[in-house]
Parts: C-alpha cells; sequence; structure tokens
C-alpha cells in the first residue's frame, strides 16, 4: 500500500492553532526531567539515534496494529494503510513522522512519554553523570526522548482506533512540564501517531537536508517491517514544491517545455527491500546478519556463527534464523530461553511472542538464538493451543537439527573455530547428551574429548577409527577436575598405555554422567578403567593359560585376603592391567570410583550425604599383581605363617597397610586415618630398631596452686617472640599452603606416590617381604597393529 499521493500540506497543526486551543498542564517525573536535562545539555554526539528510536516506535505501533488485525480486522477501518511517513520541511524547520499505527489516548499520552520512567533510567542518568555517557546511548535507547537531541520543541498529536477524539501532547527541551489539548483539526489522523519536531537551528541545517536524511532512514529503518515513505520535497510551499527533472540526452520525444519539466512532489518508499530473513541468503551480507543478531537479540557482540533457511511445518511454511552466540552464558542452565532472550516468533513478518511455553527451546539449546517467521498460524487460539500446534512442533524438530548441523559443519570446516567454539560451549552439548534422548545420537558425534592419543581432544569417531584389532572397549579414567598430566599417572592407565592403547581423560565432571547416558558408540563399549572388566580382546590362549595358572597359584592368598578383608572387599582379583603398582582398589559393581566419591563429597558437606554413604558402604574390589615382588612375598608369607600366631599378626598389619595405601593411591579415603597412622608408626619403629611399647617421655610440670590474694592491677608485659620460631612458623605454613594448592590443581601429589611411601615402610617390612625389584616390565606384550577399516 502506497501513502498516497495527497500533498501533506493542509493537515498540518500550527503553533497558532495550539497556542490558543487551552488544554491541561502536567509536571514530569522527576527521571524524566532529570533526563530531559541530560539529553538536552550532555548529548549531542550521536544525535541520529532519534531516526533510529522514533522509527522503531512508529514501527512497534504498527505492528500492534498488524497483530490485532489477524484476529480482528475491524481495526483497520480508521486508516487502512499501514506505514510510516516522514515529511522535512525547511520552511518551518520541521521533521513530521506520522504513523498510522495503534495510536495513544489522552491517557497513554502522558503515561507514556510523561510520567513513567524505565526501569533502568536512574542507573543510566547515574552513569552518565559519572561521565561515560558516550557509549551508553546506544545500549540504553533514549526513546522518545532522544526527539529532544535534535528539537526544543515536539508535539505528538495521536489517535486510536476506537476514541473519537485525538490528542495532542506538546513539550518544550528542557521543560519541568509538558501539556495536552484535545487536537483543534479534529480527528484527522484517523488512528496512529504524528511527531512534530522543531529543530535546533544547527540540526535544521543538519537533518532538513534530503539525501541525508533518506540515508539516515535507510540505515537505521533496516529491520522495520513496516514501509517507510519520505516527501521528495524539502517544502511544503507549492510553488517549490516541484523537482527539476533532468532529461536522458537521446530522449527524442520531447513533449514538454524544458522550462515545464518538473516532477512533482511525491511520497517516495525508503525502505524498499525486503526484511533479511526473506531474502535469499546469497542476498545478505555477513555485516548485515551480524548487524540483525546485534539489533534483533540486544547482544553487543557478534555471533560466532549462523544458519539461514526455509522449511515445511505441515500446510504451512516457515523461515528461520538460528545463531550460536559468542559465549554460552555463565548462567545458561539455571535460566530457561525466555529469560534468555533467545526466541522469536512472527506470523507473516508480525512479531508475535517470545514465549512459547517452558521448554520450547531445551535446555541446553537455551542459549542459541532463534528467528521464526512462519506463514499461517490460528492466533485466534490461545497461547498455550498455540505451542501445541502441529506445526511449532515440527518448527522445533527441524531448528534442532539445523542447529546441531551447524555445530558439525564448524567442525568439520573449521577444526580451531570449533576447538573455540567447543571449549565454551561444551558443556550445552553434554548436557544435551544426557538430557536430550531424542537427539542423543546426533550431539553425542559432536562432543569431543581429552586423549592418550594426542595432543588434541578427540572425537569419539575418531577414537573408534584408532581401535586395536579385537578391541571392544573405549577405554577412559574419571578425574573430575584433574589435569591429563595428573591422569596419565594413575595406576589405572599403566598397563593399557603400555601396550599402546588409547585412554580417554574424563576431566569434566560431567564426562561420567554423559558416558552413563551412553554406554556404547560405534559398537565399542565404554569402559571404566578403575572398574572391573577391562579387557583388551587380544588374549590368546597362552595368555589365558597364564592367567589361570597364576589364579592358582594365587588362590590361598586371595583366600586369605578375602576373609581378612571380608569387611570391604567383595572380590579380590589377580589382575592383568597393572605393571608396576603392586595392587589396586576398584569400585564394585554398585559403588562410585574414588573420583565419584570425591565429588558427592564436595556436593554436600553434610554427614547426611546419602548417596556418599551409601558408595562409601559398597564393598570394592582389591586387584593384585601377580608380578609384584611384594604380592609374591606376600604369598609365600600366607603359606608360611601355617598357625603361627606371631606371623599372623605380622601378615595382618602388612595387609592391613597394603589394603588402605593401596585404597589412598586409587583416590578413595582410608575408613580411619589415626589407625592408618598408627599402622605406619609401627612400622617404622621396626625398621628403625624402637621398640613397640616405648611411650614419648612426658615431664608434665603442675600448674601452681590457686591465687587467693587480688588480682594484679597491671597486666603482665607480652612475652617476648622468638623472632626465628616465627620464620620458621610462616614457612612452614607457607609450604603447606603451597601443597594444597598443588593438590587442588591436580598435579601430581593427587596420586599418592607409591614408590615413596614403599620407601617409608618398607624398611619395616624388610623381614616380611623381600626388597622390591624396580624393573617388572619385561614382559609386557605391544597391542596388535592397527586395524584397517
Ligand atoms: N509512535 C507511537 N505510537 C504509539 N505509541 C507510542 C509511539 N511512540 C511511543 N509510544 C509509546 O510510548 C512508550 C514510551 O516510548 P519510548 O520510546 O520512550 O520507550 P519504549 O519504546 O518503550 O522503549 P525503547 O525505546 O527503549 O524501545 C512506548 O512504550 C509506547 O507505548
Amino acid at each position: 500500500a502506497g501513502a498516497g499521493d495527497a500533498a501533506p500540506q493542509a493537515t498540518f497543526l500550527s503553533p497558532e492553532q495550539l497556542a490558543t486551543a487551552g488544554g491541561e498542564s502536567y509536571t514530569y517525573q522527576s527521571d524524566i526531567a532529570r533526563l530531559m536535562r541530560v539529553v538536552v545539555s550532555h548529548l549531542y554526539h550521536d544525535r541520529d539515534v532519534f531516526v533510529r528510536e522514533l522509527l522503531s516506535n512508529a514501527n512497534d505501533a504498527l505492528e500492534k496494529v498488524r497483530l490485532i488485525a489477524l484476529t480482528d480486522p475491524s481495526i483497520l477501518e480508521p486508516a487502512e494503510q499501514l506505514n510510516v511517513t516522514v515529511l522535512a520541511d525547511k520552511d518551518s524547520g520541521r521533521i513530521v513522522i506520522r504513523d498510522s499505527g495503534i495510536g495513544m489516548s489522552k491517557e497513554q499520552l502522558a503515561a507514556n512519554l510523561g510520567t513513567i520512567a524505565r526501569s533502568g533510567t536512574s542507573e543510566f542518568l547515574e552513569n552518565l553523570e559519572k561521565g561515560d555517557g558516550g557509549n551508553l546511548i546506544g545500549q540504553f535507547g533514549l526513546g522518545f526522548y532522544s526527539s529532544f537531541l535534535v528539537a526544543d520543541r515536539v508535539t505528538v498529536a495521536s489517535k486510536t482506533a476506537d476514541d473519537v477524539e485525538q490528542w495532542v501532547f506538546e513539550s518544550e527541551a528542557n521543560a519541568d512540564g509538558f501539556k495536552i489539548v484535545k487536537d483543534p483539526r479534529g480527528p484527522t489522523l484517523g488512528r496512529g501517531t504524528e511527531i512534530t519536531l522543531y529543530l535546533k537551528p544547527d540540526a535544521a541545517d543538519e537533518y532538513l537536508d534530503l539525501p541525508k536524511l533518506r540515508s539516515l532512514i535507510q540505515k537505521h529503518a533496516e529491520y522495520n517491517a513496516a514501509p517507510i515513505y519520505l516527501w521528495t520535497s524539502a517544502s511544503l510551499d507549492p510553488s517549490v514544491n516541484a523537482v527539476p527533472v533532468v532529461e536522458a540526452e537521446d530522449d527524442e520525444i520531447k513533449v514538454e517545455d524544458e522550462a515545464t519539466a518538473v516532477e512533482q512532489p511525491k511520497w517516495d518508499l525508503v525502505n524498499d527491500r525486503p526484511p533479511l530473513w526473506m531474502r535469499d541468503s546469497k542476498d545478505v551480507t555477513e555485516e548485515e546478519y551480524e548487524n540483525f543478531y546485534m539489533t534483533t537479540f540486544d547482544s553487543p557482540d557478534a555471533p560466532l556463527a549462523w544458519a539461514h533457511f526455509k522449511g515445511d511445518a505441515g500446510s504451512t511454511s516457515f523461515r528461520a534464523l538460528v545463531y550460536i552466540p559468542s559465549a554460552l552464558p555463565n548462567d545458561f542452565y539455571s535460566k530457561d530461553y525466555i529469560s534468555l532472550n533467545s526466541l522469536k516468533l512472527f506470523v507473516k513478518r508480525v512479531f508475535i511472542t517470545s514465549d512459547l511455553g517452558p521448554n520450547y527451546l531445551e535446555r541446553h539449546m537455551n542459549w542459541i538464538k532463534v528467528f521464526i517467521d512462519v506463514d499461517d498460524l490460528p492466533l485466534n487460539v490461545g497461547r498455550d493451543s498455540l505451542q501445541k500446534t502441529k506445526a511449532l512442533a515440527q518448527i522445533k524438530k527441524n531448528l534442532q537439527k539445523r542447529v546441531y548441523d551447524l555445530f558439525a559443519q564448524i567442525a568439520s570446516q573449521d577444526p580451531t573455530k570449533y576447538a573455540e567454539l567447543y571449549e565454551k560451549a561444551g558443556v550445552a552439548l553434554k548436557v544435551g547428551v544426557v538430557e536430550d534422548a531424542k537427539n542423543r545420537d546426533r550431539i553425542v558425534k559432536l562432543l569431543r574429548f581429552t586423549t592418550s592419543a594426542q595432543e588434541n581432544s578427540t572425537s569419539l569417531d575418531e577414537v573408534v577409527a584408532r581401535r586395536k584389532q579385537g578391541q571392544t572397549q573405549i577405554y577412559y579414567i574419571a578425574g573430575a577436575g584433574q589435569k591429563k598430566e595428573s591422569l596419565e599417572k594413575s595406576p589405572f592407565v599403566e598397563r593399557i598405555l603400555a601396550r599402546g592403547y588409547e585412554v580417554l581423560y574424563f576431566t569434566d565432571p560431567i564426562d561420567e554422567m554423559v558416558i552413563n547416558s551412553v554406554p556404547t558408540y560405534g559398537g565399542l563399549r565404554f569402559q571404566d578403567v578403575a572398574k572391573d572388566g577391562v579387557k583388551f580382546g587380544d588374549e590368546d590362549d597362552d595368555e589365558k593359560k597364564e592367567e589361570e595358572d597364576l589364579k592358582s597359584t594365587f588362590a590361598p592368598l586371595v583366600g586369605y585376603l578375602k576373609k581378612e578383608l571380608a569387611e570391604f572387599v567383595d572380590k579380590v582379583t589377580i589382575s592383568t592391567r597393572l605393571t608396576t603398582s603392586p595392587c589396586l582398589v576398584t569400585a564394585g559393581t554398585y559403588g562410585y570410583s574414588g573420583n565419584m566419591e570425591r565429588l558427592l563429597a564436595a556436593q554436600n558437606q553434610g554427614s547426611d550425604n546419602f548417596m556418599l554413604n551409601f558408595a562409601r558402604m559398597q564393598k570394592k574390589n582389591f586387584e593384585l599383581n601377580p608380578k609384584h615382588p611384594l604380592i609374591e612375598r606376600l604369598l609365600e608369607k600366607v603359606d608360611e605363617a601355617g598357625d603361627d600366631e606371631d606371623a599372623l599378626a605380622e601378615l595382618k598389619e602388612s595387609v592391613s597397610v597394603l589394603w588402605q595405601t593401596a585404597l589412598l593411591k586409587s583416590s578413595y579415603q582410608v575408613p580411619d586415618p589415626n589407625s592408618y597412622f598408627s599402622l605406619v608408626e609401627s612400622m617404622l619403629r621396626k625398621s628403625l630398631g624402637v621398640s613397640q611399647t616405648a611411650q614419648a617421655e612426658v615431664d608434665v610440670k603442675p600448674a601452681p596452686p590457686v591465687e587467693t590474694g587480688p588480682p594484679p592491677s597491671e597486666p603482665p608485659p607480652p612475652p617476648s617472640f622468638d623472632e626465628d620460631f616465627l620464620a620458621k612458623d610462616e614457612a612452614l605454613r607457607h609450604e603447606q599452603e603451597e601443597a594444597e594448592e598443588a593438590f587442588e590443581k591436580g598435579s601430581e601429589h593427587k596420586w599418592v606416590d607409591w614408590s615413596s611411601v614403599k620407601e617409608k615402610i618398607g624398611e619395616g617390612i624388610k623381614d616380611t617381604v623381600k626388597a622390591a625389584v624396580p624393573d617388572l616390565d619385561t614382559d609386557v606384550p605391544n597391542a596388535p597393529v592397527h586395524e584397517e577399516l
């Protein structure tokens, strides 16, 4: 619909008309008066923003009408056309912006423009007064008040569809109040709002220049859906209205005399391009996509990637844009997409809602920005039924697929960018695997893990491709919050790495949960190397025979340990996965790994942590390294002890130390640190030749008898400190802090260093166990060669 060709001059309101119309005076709310003063006195840079603000208000007002018209077309009757017109009048120094939007009643004029300061206004003003106004103006949006950047007097005439009267709001820049009068012209607008800016002299020079005004409108109204028309003359005086037409030189037919060859001024459509999302993606530049994202979703940063597409949803079709923001908001998990402002639903180019019910965008996707324009939706139903329409469900499915495709596309085309994205947003994908069963298979492909096989993280497809012949498991070790360097040293991965198999390091707390949701990938089963059941798949008959032999050889030791540790241990096994460690402790079928236990303990400090207590109650598995000299010697000791009570007591003590130290080394806690320390002390006594019963010589000097005299009047002087002692104490504390820090950072302190423990207590059990043989690894077979795909 065009703006019509009627010359606009006849309908404008003159200051004289207003002056005699009477009306009521109002006082601005204090924040607004303050805002106005700031606008007038401080903010003259960026004056152009008034174009954007006023056109966006006009566009919003028009969208409201279009939205209502979808269900109640009678709203259109007072003014059929939905558009904005802009007129610059040099003679009177005015710019007039009219829209046929929703309009405002008398009360609304007063409330919207005079009494309701928006939330954030005070904060904005405070920042301004502190001096960082220049940058804020763009973010804050002065709205209607930006008029006073360029005008010293503004009138707003407005009429709603069902009001018979038309009202005019009038204010001077810097005034404390405003006036509202009944429009002396009568209801000329039909429906809508007309803003007249009486420009300041310097602003008049700048903005009454038509080409400049036109380019400003183009720049700032790019995404306005409503058509904007500009009157092509800078004067309303009919004698200067016409602009000369430059005739083409080879024009053969001269219809008129050159002197009269003038073009009549007319309304010229300025924003003649369809909105960005309606265009073909090849007709939209990167910059346009970025700007659209930043304005639509109020973001100061450009997006990382986007997809723009068309699709069908049942009987209707839609266009959509999905954007991956440059960062994942920290609080994404505790918010929904509605509070993150992540969705815009349009119907036939009219904004409808940002809220399609709590689950329209899944929690892990709630930070991805989504713009949808549907060709047809039943809008005369309530919000709840709207959410349930089949079309919206289909669109949702399509959107999800597009988002995952977009991730996959970045991963394959630009791995560096993907690594950066994953670093920030990987956790959202992991949440997706855990919570979104329907899309799980798609999302798992996008995950990346820290691996022993390469510097960079790996996809699971790559892990499967690197599998060895016969391999049926993907090996992983969980160590939330720990570094790869620390996990590499764990006894659980010793033999697996020594053999050349790949191990994934689950350094993120959520990794173990991910694997609970996805027990297998590419036909391989995830295997926690800290749990029972590690298989290499290349065990040949000789190895199996050797294992069987070892099992029967060590049966007496296994039997003894089962009895001795019955309270804590479910299974005692002869292990094939250890190389240099004598033994290790793994979780039983229902128990947690040491890592999980630590996580649970960290989550809840209280003693009634049910899950933690439950996990701790679960019996564990004790794996022995049959090639280790400590274990070999223990077997001999079990055989030799027979009924000899002393020998049995000594054996019991050694086993207890071995078991508890293995607990520590496997990331569990010992049940009672005090009794553990007593055991170690007893061994130290033996190794140092100190009697088990000798006690520390304690010489306690008793306190003098009770004082009966009066309390001393002067407090005694403070004792003098031994400077040296203080310095030592400080150094010790420092050392402790460093050690704690290192522990938190997950350095090698994390794994108890078995060799140093052995060194410390080894002397003590010298008579029980032969000295350790350092090198045990000579018979570790190499992994078979890479499986050809
Ligand atoms: N052209 C218009 N037609 C109808 N109502 C309008 C028009 N311009 C402003 N209003 C009303 O006045 C209110 C205040 O406008 P203002 O521009 O100051 O802030 P806003 O538009 O709400 O916020 P922002 O500009 O930050 O988006 C608007 O919310 C709207 O209700």
